[in-house]
């Protein structure tokens, strides 16, 4: 069943260790069919040069696993809770690359500081709170899930494919898991490139408004184009 998006969602996983956003077993990607409402992730703490298309597991919306031996990743709740809220996405990533965990361990949103950030993420990339003791107590992949959502619920996940959780790490999407990995290695890049630019200006300021709408609704077409300023 779903072989042929096994397929795509072990490739993208390769692409984590190969791009260098992760080490041993971190970090996961997943890939959901919208028409049968199932999805495929990446099974849980198994080396990624032992991984095969074979070892992706199947599961659907409820979190039951319909297909495969191994466990599914240990973050699969908060690729379910971002599936059900988020209709539009096709793919999910999520990582430890370094940069990028530095500013959610910070519990710091990254400003649009430039071009690179805005082709790619309309204004800054959030941050979601840390979750409370009963949050982690209770169900701490699922209340993670939710936190992003709650940060969302005034923004486009289309327009931006990306989240930091504080005191944990990134999670970035797209239309489908290649796509959401491609987002997860611009992130990184965009999070090495806003330290530095901090670190070479403390008094640097986020890029114009109508700079940030030029490069994101160049790549994104005029008809998302919402009068953001000029
Ligand atoms: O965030 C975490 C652990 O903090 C996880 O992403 C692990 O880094 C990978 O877990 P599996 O996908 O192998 O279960």
């Amino acid at each position: 069943m779903l072989e042929q998006l096994k397929k795509e969602v072990y490739e993208a996983n390769m692409e984590l260790p190969k791009r260098g956003l992760i080490t041993y077993t971190w970090g996961n990607v997943s890939g959901i069919d919208r028409e049968s409402g199932l999805f495929v992730i990446k099974p849980s703490g198994v080396d990624y040069d032992k991984l095969s298309p074979e070892d992706m597991v199947v599961m659907d919306l409820d979190g039951n696993r319909v297909e495969g031996d191994l466990n599914p990743s240990s973050d699969t709740p908060t690729h379910i809770e971002l599936y059900k809220a988020f209709k539009d996405l096709g793919g999910i990533v999520h990582t430890h690359s370094p940069w990028a965990t530095s500013w959610a361990q910070a519990g710091r949103s990254i400003p649009c500081y430039g071009t690179t950030h805005a082709d790619y993420f309309y204004g800054e990339i959030p941050c979601a709170r840390s979750l409370t003791k009963e949050e982690i107590e209770e169900a701490y992949e699922k209340n993670t899930g939710l936190v992003i959502i709650e940060i969302f619920k005034d923004k486009n996940p289309v327009y931006v494919p990306g989240v930091l959780c504080t005191n944990h790490g990134p999670f970035t999407w797209g239309a489908d898991a290649a796509e959401a990995v491609h987002n997860a290695v611009v992130l990184e890049e965009v999070a090495k490139m806003a330290y530095r630019c901090e670190h070479l200006n403390p008094e640097a300021k986020p890029a114009p408004q109508y700079l940030q709408d030029k490069h994101f609704f160049r790549k994104h077409g005029a008809n998302a184009y919402y009068g953001q300023g000029k």
